[in-house]
């Protein structure tokens, strides 16, 4: 089994995400969570880490006076765990530069879209109302480009005639909770990596679209 790999979970919502990577954890899988950060004491995906006995913090940002500020105490309560990863899982909040180097290639995120379809926010309505057949969810290196960084993996869903958001947005949720724990688990056994020229999986360069799940 590879060497254990401390993960720090950055959260602002419902914390599904969250809930899928604690769920594939096992005595195979080296992932520790060691901490989830939360921007908004609300976030229910506190009650999920809780649940789960992991250490949680919140740090809001409407109690800072600028991004630069905020982003240094998250660094400062996530370096205590000295973490392999720094994992955004709903995370809310653009990063700043400063941030993003200092993590720079051990900081995944998941965004509900094609990449690079959709930056952003809102994507399932974008895509509906662009008339996509397909839509999904995407793994990727965080890079200071919002949305832009190389992109590990993706789901791609065939959307229905007539598909109404809701459904949407449940189908791509449950194609989250399978290719974030299989991300981080490729990250965590050292055969997913961020290089110069790109997301590297088992030392070969992955295609834009990273490794496809047409699911
Ligand atoms: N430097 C980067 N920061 C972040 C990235 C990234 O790729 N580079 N990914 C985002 C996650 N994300 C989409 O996947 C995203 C999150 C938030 C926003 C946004 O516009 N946030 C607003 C506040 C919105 C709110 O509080 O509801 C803001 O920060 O002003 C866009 C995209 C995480 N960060
Ligand atoms: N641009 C960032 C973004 O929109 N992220 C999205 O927020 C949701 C969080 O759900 P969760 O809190 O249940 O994991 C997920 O669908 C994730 O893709």
């Amino acid at each position: 089994m590879s060497a254990p790999c401390n993960v720090v979970v950055l959260i602002s919502g419902s914390g599904s995400n969250l809930q899928a990577l604690i769920d594939s954890l096992d005595e195979e899988n080296p992932v520790r969570i060691r901490a989830v950060v939360s921007n908004r004491a609300e976030a229910l995906g506190l009650q999920r880490a809780q649940a789960a006995g992991i250490e949680t913090h919140v740090v809001q940002h409407r109690d800072f006076a600028d991004r630069e500020s905020f982003d240094a105490a998250l660094m400062e309560i996530i370096d205590v765990h000295q973490p392999q990863l720094v994992v955004l899982a709903g995370f809310m909040r653009i990063l700043t530069p400063g941030f993003v180097r200092h993590y720079q290639g051990r900081l995944l995120n998941i965004h509900p879209s094609l990449l690079p379809k959709y930056k952003g926010l809102d994507t399932h309505r974008r895509a509906l109302e662009a008339g996509d057949h397909e839509h999904g969810c995407s793994v990727h290196f965080v890079t200071e480009e919002l949305d832009g960084g190389p992109v590990a993996v993706q789901a791609v869903l065939r959307i229905g005639a007539d598909e109404e958001i809701g459904a949407l947005t449940e189908r791509v949720h449950a194609a989250e909770h399978i290719i974030y724990p299989l991300a981080v688990r490729w990250f965590a056994d050292g055969r997913l990596r961020l290089a110069e020229q790109g997301a590297m999986l088992d030392g070969d360069l992955l295609p834009p679209t990273g490794y496809l799940l047409r699911i």
